[in-house]
């Protein structure tokens, strides 16, 4: 268990405190449900300066409508009493100056949303990516529901961020609210009668628009699958790994109709939206002018009573229109506000989330590995929901030996492969490493120690040299390195016959305009020669005291893989070394062979103990040697000394 104290720091693994790996939160979990002061806090963390010039003018705005309304009315009135030019001086330059103000402030506020839209995408970019970077083990990666809200958080900082749009919506709102309370306030003054009639006809606009945009809202939420789906048969229609099946299946019409049956549905709930919305707003809309007609009607006629002047008629238009425009953009920014509030869940819940292990309080150091790694009666599953993948094994890897890890499809050798390098940690029992429990250590530390190739390696769109680097980012200004780890992997030939050698892009991704026709921009390399490009990915590593091969060579022939693991044996003399692979006679030279099957060590020993022992490895060589026999018939006895494998189907 990892013990408990004081807290201490980890490299690349952040401050240690006892704490178990928090539960897994949930999309539907609002216990962190983010506020307008979490979008406020992030945009001031991002950028400062930018918000406050940001904010003054925009709300500033909102005063615009009301001024100018007000400007008018005296402009009215003493034109209406004989005025001199004198006197109608002062309210024609304010007109002109709010004039002018609503013309520039806008296009400033539009530059300054850009900038505060970079910096904080940025800032909340960099954020995201480097919470999901310290996540040190893989569960949140293989949980459907975080990925999912992976995915929302991404969405959330491509963009406009989301935070500013919160903001935005809080800016657009305060702005409405004081158009609103400006243009009422305007006409208590002149008349409570007519703001009366203002604001009993402004109920049922924010009544119809607030149920409007919960409807929108609902209906968004409620096409968001049918939405992805379409996402993933668009997807599926332009990716060049699904092309090869659709075209030899024939499948490419039916995912196309699945598609259109997604968007269909997705559309038929916005139209019904769409149309409810068109009916309100024509109601509002006959709402607005018959208030504004009978207003009118009786404003002219206590204007011509003398009890109002021709301005206050003129006040009066302008708010009729201007309250029920800015109730519609009030709401219309409250649900806008809402929305972005919800997708900043995501957001947050990712960056809060902390690591998925849990951290020892206080470290210990992780020695070289002098006498082995033992596993001691570990049982582990991926989730209480899930059976065990590995069901009390016992083992020791012994330091400088070559261990082979055999056993059918299932059987738990990358999932044990997962727990040597702590990507997980044992349901029971415990992983020691010359006594040290890996629970106890920083993760950072131990895979510092390791090197691997996993069967799912990755293909990375760099240059050779580079994707050869990222197995040890030290080797960036090391050439040698490089080619040295190359050739151990049998791919310098390969990489030196490129048009730029090692500095050739492997990926077509990259190209421009200009050298798009150029092969020399970048190449695709064949599945086997990029499966030797990972294995030298891990051999320049191999300094590590512990290498994994994990079915490293599924795309080489059977000769080849016998040809890596000689040369890997023969490069880590007195190194410690884990070989999995479905090829036996690939690993029958390790010092030892474990056989898995459901998750239990079922044997053990050097290749001819096993075969002596007429059990399971036996079988499965025999097995695999009789499928490189010329005769095609199953060997009626287990050999006990069958023909290799490897020997690349020149048989007895
Ligand atoms: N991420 C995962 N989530 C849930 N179950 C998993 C996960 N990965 C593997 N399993 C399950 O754990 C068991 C062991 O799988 P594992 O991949 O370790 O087997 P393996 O021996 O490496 O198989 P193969 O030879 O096919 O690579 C299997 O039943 C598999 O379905």
């Amino acid at each position: 268990m990892p013990s408990e104290s004081s807290s201490s720091r980890c490299p690349g693994g952040g401050s240690h405190r006892a704490s178990s790996a928090p539960a897994q939160e949930q999309p539907g979990d609002r216990s962190h449900r983010c506020g307008v002061p979490d979008a406020l806090r992030l945009v001031a963390r991002a950028a400062t300066g930018i918000l406050l010039l940001y904010t003054a003018p925009a709300l500033v705005t909102g005063f615009f409508p009301v001024v100018t309304a007000w400007s008018v009315k005296l402009i009215v009135d003493r034109l209406a009493a004989g005025a001199t030019v004198r006197e109608l001086l002062v309210p024609a330059l304010v007109l002109v100056a709010t004039g002018i103000a609503t013309g520039a402030v806008p296009h400033l506020a539009r530059y300054l949303r850009t900038e505060l839209d970079r910096r904080v995408g940025l800032f909340a970019q960099d954020r995201l990516f480097a919470s999901v970077e310290g996540f040190p083990g893989l569960e949140r990666f293989e949980n459907p529901d975080f990925l999912d809200r992976l995915r929302l958080a991404q969405q959330t900082v491509v963009g406009p961020p989301v935070a500013v749009q919160a903001l935005d919506g809080v800016l657009g709102a305060v702005r409405a609210a004081v158009t609103v309370v400006g243009f009422l306030g305007s006409l208590l003054v002149i008349s409570p009668p007519t703001m009366a009639l203002v604001l009993l006809a402004a109920v049922p606009t924010l009544v119809a628009e607030m149920l409007l945009s919960r409807r929108r809202a609902a209906t968004a939420w409620s096409i968001g699958p049918d939405e992805r789906r379409q996402f993933f048969y668009m997807g599926l229609l332009a990716n060049v790994e699904a092309a090869k099946e659709i075209r030899l299946f024939g499948t490419g019409a039916f995912l196309r109709s699945r598609m259109i049956d997604s968007r269909r549905s997705a559309d038929a709930a916005r139209r019904a939206v769409d149309r409810r919305e068109a009916g309100l707003r024509c109601g509002l809309g006959l709402l607005a002018a018959g208030v504004a007609g009978a207003g009118l009607l009786w404003t002219v006629g206590t204007a011509q009573g003398g009890s109002l002047t021709p301005g206050d008629v003129a006040v009066f238009l302008a708010a009729v229109a201007g309250v029920q425009a800015a109730l519609t953009a009030l709401t219309g920014d409250l649900a806008g506000t809402h929305h972005a509030l919800l997708l900043l869940d995501h957001y947050q819940a990712v960056v809060r989330a902390g690591p998925d292990l849990p951290r020892a309080v206080e470290p210990r150091e992780l020695p070289p590995l002098r006498g082995g790694v033992e596993l001691r009666d570990v049982w582990f599953r991926y989730s209480p929901d899930h059976p065990w993948a590995l069901r009390g094994v016992n083992l020791r890897l012994p330091a400088g030996a070559t261990i082979a890890l055999v056993g059918l499809n299932g059987s738990g050798k990358s999932t044990l492969v997962k727990l040597l390098c702590r990507f997980y940690d044992p349901t029971h029992g415990r992983i020691l490493w010359d006594g040290v429990d890996l629970r106890d250590v920083c993760p950072s530390e131990l895979r510092n120690r390791i090197s691997a190739v996993f069967q799912d390696y990755m293909e990375y769109d760099m240059t050779a040299a580079e994707s050869i680097a990222q197995g040890d980012l030290g080797a960036l200004g090391a050439p040698d390195r490089i080619k040295d780890a190359a050739t151990r992997a049998g791919v310098h030939a390969t990489l030196s016959a490129l048009p730029h050698g090692y500095d050739t892009l492997l990926s077509r991704m990259f190209f421009t305009e200009s050298d798009k026709k150029d092969p020399a921009t970048g190449v695709v390399l064949s599945g086997g020669q990029s499966q030797r490009l990972a294995l030298a990915r891990a051999f320049v590593r191999d300094r590590r005291d512990l290498m994994i091969l994990d079915e490293p060579s599924a795309g080489l022939d059977a000769a080849a893989e016998h040809e890596i693991h000689t040369s890997l044996r023969a490069h880590r003399k007195g190194g410690t070394s884990l070989l999995i692979s479905h090829r036996l006679g690939a690993v029958r030279d390790a010092d030892m062979i474990v056989v898995l099957e459901r998750g239990r060590v079922v044997e053990q020993g050097t290749h001819d103990e096993l075969l002596a022992q007429h059990a399971q490895y036996a079988r499965m060589y025999a097995l695999q040697a009789a499928g490189y026999r010329s005769s095609t018939a199953p060997p009626a006895t287990v050999p006990s000394q069958a023909p290799s494998p490897t020997s690349g189907g020149k048989g007895t």
